[in-house]
């Protein structure tokens, strides 16, 4: 296939403007105002670092102590969590109740869906808990969950789904209610009204596949849905991240024609710094080209590299036509060339983080297995046969990958001082960053990007994949022995 994608000739000039970094003045100003918006602001980002960009502390850390946490620009569940974990579409808070999280991954597991299937490994067991269903009169032993341990029956899946039948002590851990996209997709859910707007602002207006859309743009989106969960989810992001600026085009426009009256049709110069200024959240990103970042694999040989790299560029390239089909807009026409979407690609690649959300479902079962004797036992005649059925789904995560504007600055170091870390109470999607030990004033803050315990070169063959080979202290006292 030849990706040839007239865009990136047509806008060479604005392509190569939007690949520019903006001026340092411009680029600390933004990163000091996220960091006031943030609740915490005890770092710095610097811009002139050895490696580039960094984060700095701008006050004294202690072991263990917080030292950031950063929302979300852009992330997304992966499609196969999607039915162990119903989570906020916009910050992946758990959402609805302990039961209708339990129902649904019955459900899923019972149509073989669901990413944590697994066979029953004691038969034994399964005698008893089915006396136990009978016990607590739940339902009959039908094949409707039969892979993980013992079978619930539909109508009991149902009825926990449906808020029909509550589980003891549920109210303990209570959720908030879904609340569905404005839009009426049926697709996305979120916890409260303010993040469903935030999201449908944000990009779901342009990705959602709700009725209202054009049937041609909901079949080409769903096309692209498919291709992405079919290669590399990654696109989906991609595809947020250009419906995010696209959005945000519009709305800075609006805001210039309002101050100045109107705009020559044809004034390139107003479009162009408009759709640099949407485009600046993600312009700060360090980035490169997909194809060309990403490590060879290791089942690929030296000599087969230039077609591994083609075929890359071939799946963006297919990803990118389902994606204009769906969306274009004129206006934003360089944002849909190939050479953007694969910088934006490569940037996710290189500088994402995985998005891990405790589920509250693993907390109800560990508080039920913690209660006294007999309301124990009470509590188990219900909650044992469901244990058994889920099997060890019940204690699946929410699991995705999220860009963090703030995190992405930070540079790796195999010795390093703060990590990634969710406590108890961090219930949503956003990157919490904890000191590893005492952090001093002026000292940057490094996070591993790898398991650090490994050898040197094992080491560098990981970080091959994030682009670079390591120049921590660590590695270069190693190198140099
Ligand atoms: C997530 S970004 C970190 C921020 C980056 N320094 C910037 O200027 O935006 C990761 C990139 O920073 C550089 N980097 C981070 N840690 C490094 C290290 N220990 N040794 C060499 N380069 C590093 C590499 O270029 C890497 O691809």
């Amino acid at each position: 296939m030849a990706c040839i994608c007239p865009i990136d000739l047509q806008f060479a000039p604005e392509i190569s403007a939007l690949l520019q970094s903006p001026p340092s003045h411009e680029t600390q100003e933004y990163f000091d105002n996220l960091i006031a918006e943030r609740p915490c602001h005890g770092v710095k980002v610097k811009l002139d670092g050895e490696l580039g960009k960094g984060v700095y502390a701008d006050a004294e850390f202690k072991d263990g102590e917080l030292v950031l946490k950063d929302q979300i620009l852009v992330g997304s569940q992966h499609s196969t969590n999607k039915m162990d974990c119903f989570v906020c579409g916009s910050c992946f808070r758990f959402i609805g109740s302990i039961e209708l999280q339990i129902g649904r991954k019955l459900y899923f597991k019972g149509l073989g869906a669901s990413s944590s299937n697994h066979c029953p490994s004691d038969s034994s067991d399964e005698e008893d808990n089915s006396c136990a269903i009978e016990d607590a009169n739940l339902g009959e032993c039908s094949a409707s969950v039969s892979k993980g341990g013992i079978a619930l029956s539909q109508e009991f899946i149902e009825s926990l789904m449906g808020g029909q039948l509550l589980l003891p002590y549920s109210e303990k851990f209570s959720l908030p209610s879904p609340c569905p996209c404005p839009g009426g997709c049926g697709e996305e859910f979120y916890c409260s009204k303010s993040c469903a707007d935030i999201d449908w602002e944000t990009c779901h207006s342009l990705l959602c596949s709700s009725e209202k859309s054009k049937p041609s743009c909901r079949r080409a989106l769903s096309k692209f849905v498919e291709h992405a969960n079919d290669t590399n989810d990654i696109f989906i992001l991609a595809a947020k991240v250009i419906a995010m600026t696209s959005l945000r085009y519009k709305s800075l426009k609006e805001a210039h024609l309002k101050e100045v009256g109107s705009i020559a049709p044809r004034d390139a110069t107003v479009n162009l710094s408009l759709l640099l200024e949407a485009w600046k959240p993600v312009s700060l990103g360090y980035k490169k080209r997909w194809w060309d970042c990403i490590a060879l694999p290791e089942d690929v040989e030296n000599c087969n590299e230039a077609v591994f790299r083609l075929q890359l560029k071939e799946l963006a390239f297919e990803s990118l036509q389902l994606l204009k089909e769906a969306i274009f807009d004129e206006e934003c026409a360089p944002l849909f060339s190939l050479e953007i979407y694969g910088h934006i690609v490569g940037m996710f690649e290189l500088n994402n983080l995985d998005l891990v959300v405790a589920s509250p479902v693993e907390d109800y079962f560990l508080y039920v297995d913690d209660l006294p004797g007999s309301p124990k036992k009470a509590a188990e005649a219900v909650t044992r046969p469901i244990l058994d059925a889920l099997d060890d789904g019940y204690s699946i995560c929410c699991e995705g990958t999220a860009f963090f504007p703030l995190q992405s600055c930070m540079n790796h170091s195999c010795c390093p001082n703060a990590k990634a870390f969710k406590r108890d109470n961090d219930r949503d999607g956003q990157a919490t960053i904890i000191a590893l030990r005492p952090i001093q004033i002026g000292e940057e803050v490094t996070i591993s990007y790898i398991d650090e315990d490994l050898p040197y070169e094992e080491r560098q063959k990981l970080l091959a994949d994030y682009g670079f080979r390591c120049k921590c202290r660590k590695c270069l006292e190693e190198k140099a022995n």
